[in-house]
């Protein structure tokens, strides 16, 4: 089974837009694994401007399913994440102005800098991935750095299907067979939803995880759009009687 991890960054963003604690993100947490999320992602950049180094550290001891932690291994994340201790780091090659994350990491041209920072993680055992474009060399070149796991990088999936595209699955499929072979795990994320979900699970054999969170959220206020407006219906309906 493929399990779900959700990513709460958004949580973080909305909450940042006004200042103060509402949605409070360690409640989001609790509550995401309550419903059966198997997972908890956060992606802190080095701007803040969403999840923040503090809520990493506030979500540790909240968080009793799996906790995923993405990001780039600058010196300053590198060493939250090795005293934090999550159950997996997922290495991601962010621009600092990046919007949110656009490409997956060069194995090859990286290898070096790849292999120290993979053996330092797995040192203090936390489980390493690795973000990587659907590309068999950089599988090739992941299996090399010596990562427990890769991270497809699924947004050119997503905007495919959205296309009405299927065949955007071919080289995922290709990838995750091989990943299987060489003895890597395999992840996903990214534009992943409701919509595309169970297509793109049925077709990558060996899928030990997916990272859900913006279209996660967003789904989630329009699922609940209608329960929230009838609550408070409710309670106006029995302020106007007085
Ligand atoms: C690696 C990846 O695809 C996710 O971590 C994604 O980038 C979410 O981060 P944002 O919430 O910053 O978009
Ligand atoms: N690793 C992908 C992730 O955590 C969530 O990406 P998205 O669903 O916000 O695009």
């Amino acid at each position: 089974m493929t399990k779900l991890s959700v990513n709460i960054n958004k949580i973080a963003t909305l909450r940042n837009s006004r200042g103060g604690d509402t949605p409070n993100v360690v409640q989001f947490g609790k509550d995401v694994q309550r419903f059966g999320a198997e997972g908890v992602t956060i992606h802190p950049r080095p701007d803040e401007r969403h999840i923040t180094y503090k809520d990493a550290y506030d979500l540790k001891p909240i968080v009793y399913t799996e906790y995923n932690i993405e990001g780039n291994p600058i010196k300053k994340f590198t060493d939250m994440v090795l005293e934090l201790k999550p159950t997996q780091v997922t290495l991601v090659p962010d621009a600092i102005d990046a919007i949110t994350s656009n490409a997956g990491w060069d194995t090859i041209k990286h290898k070096d800098f790849l292999v120290e920072m993979i053996a330092e993680f797995k040192r203090n055992d936390i489980r390493t991935s690795i973000f990587v474009d659907p590309d068999l060399k950089q599988i090739e070149g992941a299996k090399a750095t010596g990562t427990d796991r890769i991270e497809l990088y699924t947004e050119a999936f997503a905007h495919q299907y959205s296309l009405g595209n299927k065949a955007g699955i071919k080289p995922y499929t290709a990838c995750a067979e091989l990943a299987n072979q060489l003895g890597l795990g395999v992840n996903a994320g990214h534009d992943l939803s409701l919509d595309n979900i169970k297509f793109f699970a049925e077709n990558i054999p060996g899928l030990l995880e997916v990272s859900i969170g913006h279209a996660l959220i967003a789904e989630s206020l329009y699922l609940g759009i209608e329960n929230v407006i009838n609550m408070y219906k409710g309670k106006l309906a029995v302020g106007s009687r007085q």
